[in-house]
């Protein structure tokens, strides 16, 4: 069934909505599946010109874009899918974009075994890393440095409000990594016991700024105060090329039940807290608490936010390991002029 008003098959629409519910997540997993749909729309398209085809896939890369702002994978998986849409007919078309998908998923598979291999170089025997989040980035160093026959221990922050963390733990005990989960706030006291902290990224800004999730740049601030190297695992396709002409990288703000859900919100807001017998009497709730009179709650949930350049020690791609100030040269390598939106590709 196709979506008659825009073309975009059903395919599409469920990728869209899994990548906005996080049911499909982190940078590299995002792009992938992007790349996949974009393959999906082509095979389904029932197109019958080479225009409309054209218009379809890029409101299907539309759709996909508008799920989350902040990796950039994504925009920069659907501008390479999009520019290898060559053809006269709708049968070539249909097959040069599927054939581009599939290289680009293949491609960043790569990338991420290429990028693994040398993140593992800077681990040695015995190392004991701090993660954050989850980050199939980061994994595939740990992965190739465990392939090598180097032993490793982790430490591994929770990652509130989501809890990414579990998802790092369960696959490092599956490889066999002796883990120690800690909530995100215990990390400054246990970074005396690590070698390493080792990040992913969703960004990577001209400057160097890395963009990944909210706790990042408090755990490095922490890292280089205690002496603690910051690694940032990070494939190429995560080089932001807009920042290149100034451009910000937008920072996601989700939805504040994912922090405080209802029931936790009742409970905040049904006492009054200028009420002064109410609170001695605890758990007496005022009825008018929620009443415009009551002191407004706020929640705040920003899903990511900004590492400064200077405390990050290395920014590991599959081209090689930079400093963040130099990661521009290699910005301007391989994105050369800033770029336009995926869909005018
Ligand atoms: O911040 C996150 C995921 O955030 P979320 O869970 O909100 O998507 C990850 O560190 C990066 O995306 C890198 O992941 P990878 O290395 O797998 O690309």
């Amino acid at each position: 069934m196709v979506d008659e008003e825009a073309g975009v098959v059903p395919a599409v629409e469920s990728t869209a909505d899994d990548i906005a519910a996080m049911e499909i997540r982190g940078a590299a997993t995002i792009a992938d599946a992007a790349a996949e749909a974009l393959a999906n729309q082509a095979e389904r398209s029932r197109a019958e010109s080479p225009a409309a085809f054209r218009r379809e896939l890029r409101a299907a890369a539309r759709t996909l874009y508008e799920t989350r702002p902040t990796a950039v994978s994504l925009p920069n998986a659907l501008r390479y899918v999009l520019r290898g849409m060559d053809g006269d007919t709708v049968a070539d078309l249909r097959a040069a974009t599927i054939d581009r998908a599939e290289t680009f998923q293949r491609d960043l598979a790569q990338a991420q075994e290429r990028l693994g291999e040398i993140g593992a170089n800077r681990l040695r025997d015995g190392d004991v890393v701090m993660t954050h989040c989850h980050s199939t980035d980061a994994l595939s160093c740990l992965e190739a440095a465990l392939k090598s026959g180097k032993h490793l221990e982790a430490i591994v922050k929770e990652t509130r409000p989501r809890k990414q963390g579990h998802i790092t733990a369960r696959q490092l005990r599956e490889w066999g990594v002796p883990v120690t989960l800690i909530v995100d706030n215990a990390a400054r006291r246990y970074l005396d016991e690590a070698d390493h902290v080792l990040v992913g990224a969703d960004s990577i800004a001209a400057d160097g700024s890395v963009i990944n999730k909210v706790g990042t740049s408090g755990l490095a601030v922490n890292a280089r105060e205690r002496g603690v190297p910051v690694m940032v695992a990070a494939q190429t396709i995560k080089l932001h090329p807009d920042t290149m002409t100034g451009h910000t990288v937008e920072i996601e703000m989700r939805d504040e039940t994912e922090v405080l859900p209802d029931e936790e919100r009742a409970a905040i807001t049904g006492v009054d807290v200028t009420d002064e017998d109410a609170r001695e009497t605890t758990g007496t709730i005022d009825e008018d608490a929620d009443s415009p009179a009551a002191p407004e709650l706020t929640v705040e949930n920003p899903a990511f936010d900004v590492t400064p350049p200077r405390y990050v020690d290395a920014i590991v791609t599959e081209r090689g390991q930079f400093p963040p100030e130099s990661i521009v040269t290699l910005m301007r390598e391989l994105f050369g002029e800033p770029t336009d939106d995926p869909w005018d590709a």
